[in-house]
C-alpha cells in the first residue's frame, strides 16, 4: 500500500504540432490544465507525504515557463513537438527535479497528466516497479 496526492495547475499556451494532419499544424492555443501526482510508503512525523505547498512550487516553477508562450519557441519544443504527451513528460521531469532539491526520498512524482480539452488527455508515469523502490 502507499499513498498518493495530487495537485493541479492549469496554464494558457499556444502551440503548432509539426507534420500534424486536420489542421492541429496551424497556430492555435488551449487551456492546458496539469494534474501532478506523488507517491511513496512513509509519512512524515506530522503525517504528510510531501506538503501540498512544495509540489504546487515546483509545479509553479514548471509552469511559469510555459505560461501565456507559443510552446514551438521554447527551447525544450523547438525539435520535439508540444504534444500533450510532451508536455506531460516534461512537466514530470522538471517537477520531479524541483523535488529533489527539497531532499525528500520518501516521495517521487509518480504521473503526470496534461488535458488539453476537458476530453483529451496525454499522462507520462513511472512504471510500477520503480514506484515500489521508493525509500521507506
Ligand atoms: N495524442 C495526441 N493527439 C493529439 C494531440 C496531442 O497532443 N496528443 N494534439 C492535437 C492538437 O493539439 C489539436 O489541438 C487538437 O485539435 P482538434 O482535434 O481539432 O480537437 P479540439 O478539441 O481542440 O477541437 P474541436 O474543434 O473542439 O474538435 C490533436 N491530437
Ligand atoms: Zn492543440
Amino acid at each position: 500500500m502507499a499513498f498518493e496526492i495530487k495537485v493541479r495547475k492549469t496554464f494558457s499556451a499556444s502551440h503548432q504540432l509539426r507534420h500534424a494532419s486536420g489542421g492541429c499544424e496551424r497556430l492555435h492555443g488551449h487551456n492546458w490544465v496539469c494534474l501532478v501526482y506523488v507517491c511513496g510508503d512513509t509519512l512524515d512525523r506530522n503525517g504528510l507525504l510531501v506538503d501540498f505547498r512544495d509540489i504546487q512550487a515546483a509545479l509553479t516553477g514548471v509552469i511559469d515557463e510555459l505560461e501565456h508562450t507559443h510552446l514551438n519557441d521554447l527551447a525544450p519544443f523547438r525539435i520535439l513537438n508540444p504534444t500533450a504527451e510532451n508536455l506531460a513528460k516534461h512537466v514530470f521531469e522538471g517537477v520531479q527535479k524541483g523535488l529533489d532539491e527539497n531532499r525528500n526520498n520518501r516521495a517521487r512524482v509518480s504521473r503526470v497528466e496534461i488535458f488539453e480539452t476537458e476530453d483529451c488527455s496525454a499522462a507520462y508515469f513511472l512504471p510500477q516497479e520503480a514506484a515500489s523502490g521508493i525509500a521507506t
